[in-house]
């Protein structure tokens, strides 16, 4: 018998190269890192490291200056952010997105009528055609999603009049309707309380094992960080310091001293031994 060969997990995104820059403005240089499939991912760094402007390169907000994007191996720098959209890379904002004088559930809606109607000629087939059953589907779909986030309850609501912890619920659940097969968030649980927090994580852990949706996050609450995600990249003043297992980011002595403010050697040292024990 020949040797068993272990196929690695299949990366569904892959960033080579990418450096980024504002007038002299370096926001992103030369930073690379690979996603497997099925993994939650985070992104941390102090203020102003890069990581919006890297998630803005992978949704396609931002055009790197140089480096490549590969989502399931197709190169996707050059496309467009619907068209990223619809080929399965979603995502949430930093600031909340929403229409704030719309249903909770007409804003899940409107994400999937973009997605799936994006042109005025199939828009307009799309009722003449009576395409009640695909409407009915999409319910079904949305309801499913508005369960799975527990908004049962505010469905109706008009979203602005929500707590801020609900409204950032309603935004996963609209990046969600799009159905990615990547989702990328932007500080999901910035401005929330406790309770509201240890919710969210809940959700995109569910969202990441049940639904099987790889997730790259930043998130500036380490607690969060250090415990739902697989693995951990760290951003600082536009370079990568650190990629690896949460553990061992923050025992890494340039993170330490970079974004959890540990200036002296021998608390280096002694994270480094309390890692190592
Ligand atoms: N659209 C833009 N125009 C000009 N400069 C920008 C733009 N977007 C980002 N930058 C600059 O790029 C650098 C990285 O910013 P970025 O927002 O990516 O950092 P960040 O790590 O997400 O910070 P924070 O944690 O504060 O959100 C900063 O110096 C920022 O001022």
């Amino acid at each position: 018998m020949g040797d068993t060969i272990i196929t690695p997990p299949a990366q569904i995104l892959t960033v080579e190269d990418i450096s980024l820059a504002f007038g002299g403005v370096r926001a992103l240089t030369e930073v690379g890192f690979g996603v497997a499939k099925g993994e939650l991912f985070a992104i941390i760094g102090p203020n102003g490291a890069g990581k919006t402007s890297m998630l803005n390169c992978i949704s396609g907000r931002y055009r790197p200056q140089k480096g490549t994007i590969r989502f399931q191996g197709r190169d996707v720098t050059q496309l467009s952010p619907n068209h990223r959209a619809t080929i399965g890379i979603g995502r949430t904002f930093q600031n909340l997105a929403l229409f704030g004088h719309m249903s909770v559930l007409d804003n899940i809606m409107v994400g999937r009528h973009h997605l799936l109607r994006s042109n005025v000629l199939s828009g307009a087939l799309y009722w003449l055609g009576g395409a009640q059953k695909e409407e009915l589907a999409h319910r079904r779909e949305v309801e499913e999603i508005i369960d799975f986030l527990e908004i049962q309850h505010v469905r109706k609501a008009t979203a602005g009049t929500l707590s801020y912890g609900l409204r950032k619920r309603v935004e996963l659940a609209r990046a969600i309707a799009l159905k990615p097969e990547l989702i990328l968030l932007d500080e999901p649980m910035a401005g929330m309380n406790l309770e509201e927090k240890e919710d969210m994580a809940r959700y995109i852990v569910d969202l990441n094992e049940e639904w099987g949706m790889t997730v790259v996050m930043i998130e500036h609450d380490m607690g969060v960080v250090m415990d739902i995600s697989h693995r951990v990249m760290v951003l600082d003043f536009g370079r990568r310091i650190a990629l690896g297992l949460p553990a061992e980011v923050m025992a890494h002595p340039q993170v330490r001293r970079a974004y959890l403010g540990v200036a002296d050697d021998e608390d280096v040292e002694a994270a480094e031994a309390e890692a190592g024990r």
